[in-house]
């Protein structure tokens, strides 16, 4: 018999989802049949969060109940936080992450129970407790000492506070928030199928969010954002750029922050976040950056026809907003946790275990010889 091979699973359907949908012919994206444009001009990331577990927009007073549970659940246990501390300083911050959420799945009774309810439960923590795990992650890596949590404060503001002990000004925040948007979710991605994978089995949320952090930390997906600000950055200036990209297609390199297993004319998502970013130059007279950024864009599009992904924008702003590189992945996680566990429920509300084929390509079958030297 001689099986198809759909290397990497590339353009197979394997399933439903009423999530989100990607439209490569349009460059499209939508959540819950929203534009993501749109709600990134009109939303906050909590709403956008909610309309993702939810299927609708939140009215005022859902808003308001939803953000009172959130803001009420941000702390973490003292335990996590010294376990936190007792990490190498030196290890990646995916592992941190990953790390913290199989601890929450360790500590949590009600880590089996399956079902709609006790799942959005689970989720909504998590969503509240990332932020306050990046933050001590990235001051311990400073010698400072963790800043709780505080009640008074958005989302994105309280992140802020807890990295930098203050917060920025209003426009940073809200591109800060317009990242966590467009971040939120994005279909049968690696880290998300990935999810839904370890979800087919029956095991539970954590493991499967924990699945989905391993999958998202490397370069070629979520990765990305952090790699894209370690090239920016090892070019230099944008009249190096054009020298740069020569060597690095000579080498058969791939180009971090472009390309796209979906879309082929562009991501959705980046003319929003390439804004985003435009304000953060703006705010902080980074203009430099911004031509290195354009002049790199421009080069090797025109020479490969591949275009810029989200990470290509949003690593440069997350720099300009002050986190440090390695923190960049951790910061989509907190993004992805909304998508990752809507999938999840998603999955798990008609599931069928996730166990494609393999065409063998092995030694023939052979005997255990006797003597093995
Ligand atoms: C949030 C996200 O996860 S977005 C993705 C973030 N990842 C990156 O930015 C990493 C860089 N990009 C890539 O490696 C790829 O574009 C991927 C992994 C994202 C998508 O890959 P695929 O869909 O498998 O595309 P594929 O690798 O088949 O690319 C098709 C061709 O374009 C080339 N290509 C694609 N992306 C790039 C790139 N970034 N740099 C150089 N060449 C590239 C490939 O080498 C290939 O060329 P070939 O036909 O001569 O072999
Ligand atoms: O869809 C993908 O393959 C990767 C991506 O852009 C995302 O996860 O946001």
């Amino acid at each position: 018999m001689t099986e198809e091979i759909k290397k990497g699973l590339a353009g197979v359907v394997v399933d439903t989802t009423a999530v989100s949908k990607v439209v490569q012919e349009t460059n499209s994206l939508t959540y819950r049949g929203y534009p993501v444009q749109e709600l990134a001009a009109k939303c906050s990331s909590e709403e956008v969060s909610y309309l993702i577990w939810n299927g609708e927009l939140p009215t005022a007073a859902q808003l308001e109940e939803f953000t009172a549970r959130e803001r009420a659940q941000r702390t973490i246990d003292d335990k996590l936080v010294q376990l936190i501390l007792d990490l190498p300083k030196d290890c990646h911050p995916m592992h941190v992450v990953q790390t913290a959420v199989a601890y929450l799945g360790a500590v949590d009774p009600d880590a089996d129970v399956e079902g709609v309810e006790a799942n959005l439960a689970k989720a909504e923590r998590l969503y509240a407790q990332l932020p306050t795990i990046v933050a001590i992650d990235h001051r311990r890596r400073h010698g400072l000492d963790p800043i709780a949590p505080t009640k008074d404060l958005g989302y994105a503001a309280n992140f802020f506070k807890m990295v930098f002990d203050e917060v920025p000004t209003e426009e940073v925040v809200r591109c800060f928030d317009i990242s966590m948007i467009l971040y939120a979710e994005h279909s049968f991605n690696a880290s998300t199928f990935t999810s839904r994978v370890i979800t087919s089995t029956t095991s539970d949320l954590y493991s499967a969010v924990a699945g989905g952090i391993g999958a998202l930390k490397g370069p070629l997906h979520g990765g990305a954002n952090e790699a894209v600000m370690a090239m920016l950055e090892e070019v230099g200036s944008a009249d190096k750029a054009s020298a740069w990209i020569d060597d690095a297609l000579a080498n058969k390199a791939k180009i971090m922050g472009f390309g796209h297993r979906v879309y082929k004319n562009g991501d959705s998502r980046v003319p929003t976040m390439r804004k985003a970013f435009e304000n953060m130059v703006a705010a902080k007279g980074a203009t430099d950056l911004l031509d290195l950024y354009n002049a790199f864009e421009e080069d090797f599009v025109e020479r490969k026809g591949i275009y810029p992904n989200l990470d290509y924008p949003s690593g440069p702003a997350y720099h300009l907003m002050g986190f440090d590189t390695d923190q960049f992945t951790p910061i989509f996680v907190m993004a992805r946790i909304t998508g990752w566990t809507a999938h999840i429920m998603e999955q798990q509300a008609d599931n069928a275990l996730i166990r494609p084929l393999s065409a063998y390509d092995g030694h023939e079958q052979r005997e255990v010889p006797e003597d093995r030297g």
